[in-house]
């Protein structure tokens, strides 16, 4: 952290939205869409997401039905920046990209990173509910075998206990894991088992993902120095721009990743990779390919490894064959209005 600016001098911009245009305009240029998964992923067969055209491109709106509205400002705010101000100007190309591997048995793991196409890194969910260290260590095998040279890491989604982390983080040892994300809850949690990995000799690297993006201050994790480094979303950070400045903050390394979006919300992602400094990892924004349709005809999903900074456009016949539902429909614009009155009080 040497000549990056140190969290503790720092004050981030807030997640609001300056020039806020009328709820109105937004209400009017809304499309809700219902996107079905090819791999079921976090609990989810069908993503839904209200997408909006602006007079900067298209912005994606699409925080998980169970987040409250306070939490979901912030996807507005970026989709906001997404479709009213566009992107910063990109710093490179082309963006590296992992392949994504859900909790899915091992003898499923060559069909899902088919869907990716050849990667040089392999990220593999573990530590999901109802499973055990075998599954994990199963699946991480699987991998493994079908990509002896890429670079694997795991992500745990804070399901690990630190006694399990430490057992599973152990036993994975073998495998050098490039880094292991969010294995447990919390930013002491994740300082502690920092400390006790280190204490067993097992050096395998900490992410931070959740104690970053749902944290109510994303920088505690490095004034804690909780984590070598951390996981940026441009949409629950509240925009491209407000991500960049969370990563300049942080001095730590910064990998991007999605949050499972439409090729309109991954766009978002590439821009943020795109912008950055420095990008040390390949980034999570192959998840296109663990969907069965998008919104575009040419999907942002990675070719031998990279995905390239390009603008993406919705097709009218895709936003209408994959129009949600009436019901749901009307559930995503009263939350945009919802949403929008937390943005606009904090104006
Ligand atoms: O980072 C990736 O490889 C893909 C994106 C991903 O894992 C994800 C997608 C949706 C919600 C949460 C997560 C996560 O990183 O925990
Ligand atoms: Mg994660």
């Amino acid at each position: 952290m040497s000549d990056a600016a140190q969290p503790d001098d720092v004050t981030l911009p807030p997640v609001r939205s300056a020039d806020l245009p009328p709820l109105a305009d937004l209400q009017d240029v809304a499309r809700v869409v219902s996107v079905p998964m090819r791999v079921r992923f976090r609990a989810t067969e069908t993503r839904e997401v209200l997408l909006l055209r602006g007079p900067a491109g298209w912005g994606e709106f699409g925080p998980f039905p169970e987040y409250d509205d306070a939490e979901a400002a912030a996807w507005l705010a970026a989709g906001i920046e997404a479709a009213w101000t566009g992107y910063p100007a990109p710093v490179r190309d082309r963006i590296p990209v992992n392949a994504t591997v859900p909790a899915v048995g091992a003898d499923r793991v060559p069909e899902v990173l088919a869907g990716f196409g050849p990667v040089g890194t392999v990220k593999i969910k573990v530590a999901e509910r109802g499973q055990s260290l075998d599954d994990d260590v199963a699946r991480v095998a699987a991998v493994r075998t079908a990509l002896p040279d890429a670079d694997l890491r795991v992500d745990a989604n804070a399901g690990w206990s630190h006694e399990a982390a430490v057992e599973a983080l152990t036993a994975l040892g073998p495998v050098h894991l490039q880094y292991a994300e969010q294995p447990v809850d919390g930013i002491d949690g994740l300082a502690r088992l920092r400390e006790a990995l280190r204490e067993r000799g097992v050096d395998t690297p900490i992410a931070a993902d959740e104690s970053v993006r749902r944290a109510d201050d994303p920088l505690r994790v490095a004034r804690a120095r909780a984590a070598d480094l951390i996981v940026v979303k441009a949409a629950p950070l509240g925009g491209v721009r407000r991500a960049l400045a969370v990563v300049a903050a942080a001095g730590l390394p910064a990998v991007v990743s999605s949050a499972l979006d439409t090729s309109v919300g991954i766009r978002g992602g590439v821009a943020l990779a795109a912008a950055l400094p420095d990008l040390p990892y390949a980034c999570g924004l192959g998840t296109v390919a663990l969907m069965a349709d998008d919104v575009v005809t040419d999907s942002l999903r990675p070719v031998d490894g990279y995905l390239d900074v390009c603008d993406v456009v919705p097709d009218p016949d895709r936003l209408d064959a994959l129009a949600a539902s009436p019901e749901r429909e009307r559930w995503w614009r009263d939350r945009l209005a919802r949403v929008y009155a937390v943005l606009a009080a904090r104006v």
